[in-house]
C-alpha cells in the first residue's frame, strides 16, 4: 500500500464487491508485518485479554491497556486503517464513551469500535458529532458474555435475527461507518451487508459479508483456544509473512471462509 486506507476507500470496496481483509493485532512489529501482508484494517481487540494475558474472557480489560497497545500498533503502520476497540465498562455512558474514546484516538486509532446496537445510539451519536469514526460491533458480544452465558452464535432465531438487523441499522442511522458482524448465520450477515451502506465486516459469520476479521493468534495457529470459525494459516508454510499473505489471499479469493457450515 502507498496511500492511506480511508472509510470511504473500505465503502468503494464494498461497492466493488472486493473483500476487506481485517486482522488484530496488539504490537508494533505484528502491525508492521500485518501491513506488508496488504491487511486494510488493523483492529486493537480487546481479545489481547485472552490472547495476550491469559484471561478466559474481555472483561479484565481496561482502558490503560487499549491506549498502550493502540500506541505500540500506531507505530507499527503508515498506510492500514487502525481501529481499537473501547473496552468493558467503558462507554457506560455516552459522556464517558466520547473522553474514552478521545484517549483512544489520541493514541493512534483511526476508528473506535463498541459492542452494542440500539442502546447504543445515543453514544455513536455524540461520538459521530465529535468526529469520531465508530464502528458497530454486533451478533455474538464478548463484552456480555455473562448474559449470553457463553462465547455462542447469535441470531439463530427469527426474533433475534430481526433485532440484530434492526441493531445495524438503528447504527448506521446513529452514524457508525463500520461494523463487525460476529458469529451469526450466514444468511443473517448476507441480509445485513445488503441492507446497510456501511462494510460489514464478519467474524465467523459467513462469506457473504464485506470483509472478514480473524485474531492474529488464530491465524498463526498459537491461540489457547481457536474457535471452530478460524484457521491456522500457518499451516504448511514456513514464516509468519507467509501466513499473513496467505490469510489476505484466501479472503481476497472468497476461499477463507469456505463456503459450507465450517
Ligand atoms: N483467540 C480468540 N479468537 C477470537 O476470535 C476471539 C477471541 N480470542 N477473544 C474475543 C472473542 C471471543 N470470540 C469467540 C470465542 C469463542 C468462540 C467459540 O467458542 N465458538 C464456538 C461455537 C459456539 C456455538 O456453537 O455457538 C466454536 O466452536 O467456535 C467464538 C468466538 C471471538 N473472539
Ligand atoms: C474478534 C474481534 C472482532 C474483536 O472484537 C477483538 O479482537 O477483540
Ligand atoms: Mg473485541
Amino acid at each position: 500500500m502507498s496511500t492511506p486506507v480511508t472509510l470511504d476507500n473500505l465503502a468503494a470496496l464494498k461497492a466493488q464487491r472486493e473483500p476487506i481483509v481485517s486482522l488484530t493485532a496488539y504490537d508494533a512489529g505484528f502491525a508492521r508485518l500485518a501491513e506488508a501482508a496488504g491487511i486494510e484494517v488493523v483492529l486493537v481487540g480487546d481479545s489481547l485479554g485472552m490472547v495476550l494475558h491469559g484471561e478466559a474472557d474481555t472483561l479484565g480489560v481496561t482502558m490503560a491497556d487499549m491506549a498502550y497497545h493502540t500506541r505500540l500498533v500506531r507505530r507499527g503502520l503508515t498506510d492500514t486503517l487502525l481501529v481499537a476497540d473501547l473496552p468493558y465498562q467503558s462507554y457506560t455512558s455516552a459522556g464517558q464513551a466520547l473522553a474514552n474514546a478521545r484517549q483512544l484516538v489520541a493514541a493512534g486509532a483511526d476508528v473506535v469500535k463498541l459492542e452494542g446496537g440500539a442502546v447504543m445510539v445515543d453514544t455513536v451519536v455524540q461520538l459521530s458529532r465529535a468526529g469520531i469514526a465508530v464502528c458497530g460491533h454486533l451478533g455474538l458480544q464478548p463484552q456480555s458474555i455473562r448474559e449470553l452465558g457463553g462465547f455462542r452464535i447469535q441470531g439463530r432465531d427469527s426474533e433475534s435475527a430481526a433485532r440484530i438487523h434492526a441493531d445495524a441499522v438503528a447504527l448506521e442511522e446513529a452514524g457508525a461507518q463500520l461494523l463487525v458482524l460476529e458469529c451469526v448465520p450466514p444468511q443473517l450477515a448476507a441480509d445485513i451487508r445488503a441492507a446497510v451502506r456501511m462494510p460489514v465486516i464478519g467474524i465467523g459469520a459467513g462469506g457473504d459479508c464485506d470483509g472478514q476479521v480473524l485474531v492474529l493468534q488464530d491465524v498463526l495457529g498459537i491461540s489457547e483456544y481457536q474457535p471452530r470459525f478460524a484457521r491456522n494459516f500457518l499451516t504448511g508454510r514456513d514464516s509468519i509473512q507467509a501466513a499473513l499473505a496467505a490469510y489476505v489471499a484466501a479472503v481476497k479469493a472468497r476461499e477463507f471462509p469456505p463456503p459450507a457450515a465450517d
